[in-house]
């Protein structure tokens, strides 16, 4: 199928306003050092890992924001162990004025650890809207997901498309981080076929060396393949060397028809490399 239109396309430039980044409750001092780096008012997600606690993450978006970008707290419902923790992490983000913009997410434990089965438990839960939270992110995977069968996956989008509109909360879509831009186009158009008009952000690597990248790529069930690392530009045998996601976005931007395929942004994974993503991307739009 060739869904190129000759109408399609966008120039690089353009795809990569608003751009959003990720960092941990580990990457404050990098956030600083990468300040001058980073557009001011940028959103930058600060995610929920298991081996971090609320101290950090609280820390983190309170960083966030001081250094003038617009923090995104995460919220990871199975790692939730009650509906107190929950409130006491919405609270705290509240009294540090953080708590606007969240990105709800699962959680990868295999069973919940309290009360929260999915994401849209926590956006049910009506706790967001106590504590002043004025737009959600949800989770989006053009690949699939290695634990939820296809079909639920589905269902989940459109329930979380049709409970935040009933709720009068603006949503949003991030999705999972990928290597190979066909399937993401096509899953983007399957979205906006189903009705579902969020904005989208694409999940994109920062630059990173590709050990690494293949390492969180079979951790989370993304694709590889020698045709894909050819495309993206590495080499499955060459482990040692590093890869950014230039022709990954040239071929988005190429690709995009914002009739098709809706809004559509970028968010970058920075996995430890806050610091070389944002130089990457500051460097990267110059040359666009
Ligand atoms: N896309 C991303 O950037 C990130 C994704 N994740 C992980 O992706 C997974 C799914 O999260 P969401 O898309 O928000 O799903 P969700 O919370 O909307 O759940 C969708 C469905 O999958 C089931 N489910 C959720 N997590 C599961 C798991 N770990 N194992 C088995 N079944 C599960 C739920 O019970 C529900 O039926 C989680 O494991 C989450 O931690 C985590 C962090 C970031
Ligand atoms: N299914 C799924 N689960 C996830 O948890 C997940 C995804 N997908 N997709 C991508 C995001 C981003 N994730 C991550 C995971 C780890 C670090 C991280 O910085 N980890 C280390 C340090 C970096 C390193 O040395 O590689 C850490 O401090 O734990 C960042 C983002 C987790 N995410």
């Amino acid at each position: 199928m060739d869904s190129v239109s000759t109408l399609a396309g966008t120039d690089t430039a353009s795809l990569l306003d608003d751009f959003s980044l990720e960092m941990t409750g580990k990457d404050v001092a990098k956030l600083e050092d990468a300040r001058a780096t980073i557009p001011p008012g940028t959103r930058i997600n600060v995610t929920f890992l298991g081996n971090e606690d609320l101290r950090m993450r609280r820390e983190a978006a309170r960083a966030v924001k001081r250094l003038g970008f617009v923090p995104v707290p995460h919220i990871s419902a199975r790692r939730l162990t009650s509906q107190a923790e929950l409130g006491e992490f919405l609270a705290a983000l509240r009294e540090d004025g953080t708590a606007d913009n969240v990105f709800v997410v699962g959680g990868d434990p295999a069973r919940p650890q309290g009360p929260y089965d999915d994401s849209l438990a926590v956006i049910r839960s009506g706790l967001l809207q106590k504590y002043d939270v004025r737009s959600v992110g949800v989770s989006g995977y053009p690949e699939g997901h290695p634990a939820i069968a296809e079909q639920v996956l589905w269902s989940v989008i459109e329930d979380k498309a049709a409970v935040l509109r009933a709720q009068d909360l603006p949503g949003s879509v991030i999705t999972q981080f990928g290597f190979d831009v066909d399937p993401v186009l096509g899953w983007v158009e399957a979205v906006r076929n189903r009705g579902i008009r969020l904005p989208i952000r694409i999940g994109v690597p920062g630059p990173a060396g590709v050990r690494r990248l293949m390492s969180y790529a079979a951790r989370f069930g993304v694709g590889t393949s020698a045709g894909i690392a050819k495309k993206y530009g590495f080499s499955l045998t060459n482990l040692m060397g590093t890869a950014g996601p230039d022709r990954f976005i040239r071929a988005l931007a190429h690709h995009y028809d914002a009739r098709r395929h809706g809004e559509l942004k970028l968010h970058f994974y920075t996995f430890g490399g806050l610091g070389a993503t944002s130089e990457w991307i500051a460097e990267f739009r110059e040359e666009a």
